[in-house]
């Protein structure tokens, strides 16, 4: 079997069509996305790529005049379904955006907030919650001793760890992740891709990225969009080595975008 449709799929869009009142902003994306792996999406600006992250944990359903035809299957399940509740589904596929967004609480209260809302009321089982979150976003040594102080008094790259352990903190299987690292320092960025590379054994994650060599660094799988359509998708060593379509290989060598 071809390599790329060899490990088992997370999440399956199948032509997925989406308009924003008249405006058409994706064409027909079909993408397999692996389980366990991180898939990357490249493209030039507007071309369709953060529209595509949100169709996968119904994000777009907040915009007006939105309309999308098509599926995304989770787990088998059209996640655009009459039975699906959006806020239950936004927990199993988190996001994460551009700009860390701490809520103006305590880092503990951040991270505790998604659990309670959840009914988790119990004091230690909320602070093994945050504790173990912290953890695997790789903050907890940074803020173990400031855990009743404002979130806002973090770093940018700080921030940006805590939104990442907020997602965590409700068990989600899926983190969409829309370009999170643009606004940080170049070490305050490494410390996000290896988190990303280490969060990639308990969860699937989908990234777009405007950076290249940060998608040829951390993810498996890439796919290439321009003007709404996916034009590519392979393993990510092949989208940069190999491409075979013409229009990827004049993106990823800097021909236009
Ligand atoms: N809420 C909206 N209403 C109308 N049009 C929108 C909306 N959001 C995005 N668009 C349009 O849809 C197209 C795709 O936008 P999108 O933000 O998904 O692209 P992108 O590839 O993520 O861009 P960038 O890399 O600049 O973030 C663009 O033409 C954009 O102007």
């Amino acid at each position: 079997m071809n390599a790329v449709l060899a490990s088992t799929n997370k999440i399956e869009t199948k032509n997925l069509n989406l308009f924003y009142k008249n405006f058409q902003a994706l064409y027909d994306v079909s993408i397999p996305i692996k389980k366990n792996k991180v898939t990357a999406l490249i493209g030039p600006s507007g071309c369709g790529k953060s529209t595509y992250l949100r169709t996968l944990n119904r994000m777009n359903d907040v915009i007006d005049g939105t309309k999308i035809e098509g599926e995304v299957l989770l787990g088998g399940t059209n996640i655009y379904g009459p039975d699906v509740d959006p806020v239950q589904l936004r927990r199993v596929v988190g996001m994460v955006f551009q700009k860390p967004n701490p809520f103006p609480l305590n880092i503990f209260d951040n991270i505790a907030y998604g659990p309670r809302i959840h009914g988790i009321k119990n004091k230690e089982k909320l602070g093994s919650i945050v504790e173990n979150s912290l953890r695997s976003a790789a903050l907890w040594e940074e803020v173990k001793d400031r855990l009743h102080k404002s979130a806002l008094g973090l770093s940018g790259g700080q921030q940006q760890r805590l939104v990442i352990a907020r997602v965590l903190a409700v068990d989600p299987e899926v983190i969409l992740m829309d370009e999170p690292a643009s606004a940080l320092d170049p070490i305050s960025t490494s410390k996000i891709e290896d988190l990303i590379h280490q969060l990639k054994n308990n969860y699937t994650i989908v990234i777009v990225t405007h950076n290249m060599q940060q998608a040829a660094r951390i993810s498996d799988y890439t796919g290439f969009f321009l003007n709404g359509e996916m034009i590519e998708y392979d393993k990510t060593n092949a989208i940069f080595t190999t491409p075979r379509d013409k229009r990827t290989e004049d993106y990823i060598t800097g021909r236009f975008g």
